[in-house]
């Protein structure tokens, strides 16, 4: 479980203003930060990962004290159990893929764990390419390998998917929730993408001006493109089978079952949480 309560001062385009966020996270729980530009999202990542100083509170990850500023205890990154992948790959440009992997490893005991990720983030073929020869999406799958390497306590993924086009992307969001539900790693998502915090997210906490202003489950909070004022539903995807014109989905809404037509620019998969949303006709 992570907890903490941190404040830092920030020098905003509109003038300062007073990073001061309280948050407790449960172990194994991935959750979305989202909020608009310069909101205060990296920031927060960093001061968890000690790559920024906070000013303030404190910070717990399980019975660890990382930070806590009555106490005068601040952990250097080194010495916090953090994975974390960036937009961009910064991978070790001299070593292989599987190089990059291993040197990621606490210890040497760990040779069984990259043959893990390298199948499950599908690298197997390209575990001895260097970084140069791969694709973005490529580099990104190794990215993420080499954080969960690590075998961290908390994996901080900051808009790791937002440079990449949308069919790499949802081939990296079926790769990090197979990566979530093998590992179950206590994880911080920034996004802007609100199919991608609805697929992989089970919390959605929107920070704006450095504090959070929302905070819940991502279907129920975040904002619906182009939503009427009429009815909202809330369901689960239960099966998804190709159709002419995109899939077909049994939706479950409270005890019912659903069929919902989608086009094909967003494929859907059992577990995805839909929202429905549209006005309301009366008619006999
Ligand atoms: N070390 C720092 N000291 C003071 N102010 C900072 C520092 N780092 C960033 N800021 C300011 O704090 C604000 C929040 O920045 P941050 O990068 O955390 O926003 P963000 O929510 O991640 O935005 P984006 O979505 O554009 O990446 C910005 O106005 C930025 O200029």
């Amino acid at each position: 479980m992570i907890d903490l309560h941190l404040t830092k001062p920030l020098q905003t385009a509109h003038g300062p203003a007073l990073l001061d966020v309280r948050l407790t996270v449960a172990a194994g729980e991935l959750t979305a930060i989202y909020g608009a530009s310069g909101a205060g999202k990296t920031t927060l990542l960093r001061l968890l990962a000690g790559l920024s100083r906070p000013a303030s509170g404190h910070l717990r990850v399980g019975e660890e004290v990382w930070y806590d500023q009555a106490r005068g205890i601040w952990l250097p990154p080194q010495r916090r159990s953090i994975g974390f992948v960036f937009q961009d790959y910064a991978l070790f440009p001299n070593m292989t893929v599987r190089q990059n992997l291993e040197f990621a490893l606490p210890d040497t005991s760990g040779k069984a764990l990259v043959d893990e990720l390298l199948e499950l983030m599908d690298l197997g073929e390209l575990a001895r390419q260097r970084p140069q020869q791969l694709s973005g999406g490529q580099q990104q799958r190794v990215a993420l390998a080499r954080a969960l390497a690590r075998q961290p306590r908390v994996l901080l993924l900051d808009e790791p998917l937002a440079a990449l086009d949308v069919p790499t992307r949802l081939r990296l969001q079926a790769a990090l929730a197979a990566a979530h539900q093998r590992f179950q790693l206590t994880t911080l998502l920034v996004s802007h993408d609100y199919a991608e915090i609805t697929r992989l997210a089970t919390r959605a906490v929107e920070l704006d001006g450095g504090r959070v202003v929302r905070d819940g489950v991502p279907a129920v909070v975040l904002p619906v493109a182009n939503a009427t004022p009429g009815f909202r539903l809330t369901g689960t995807v239960v099966a998804a089978v190709p159709s002419a014109t995109g899939q077909t989905l049994q939706v479950r809404v409270g005890e019912e079952v659903i069929r919902v037509e989608v086009d094909a620019t967003t494929p859907y998969q059992p577990g995805d949480m839909l929202v429905l949303t549209g006005s309301v006709q009366r008619g006999r």
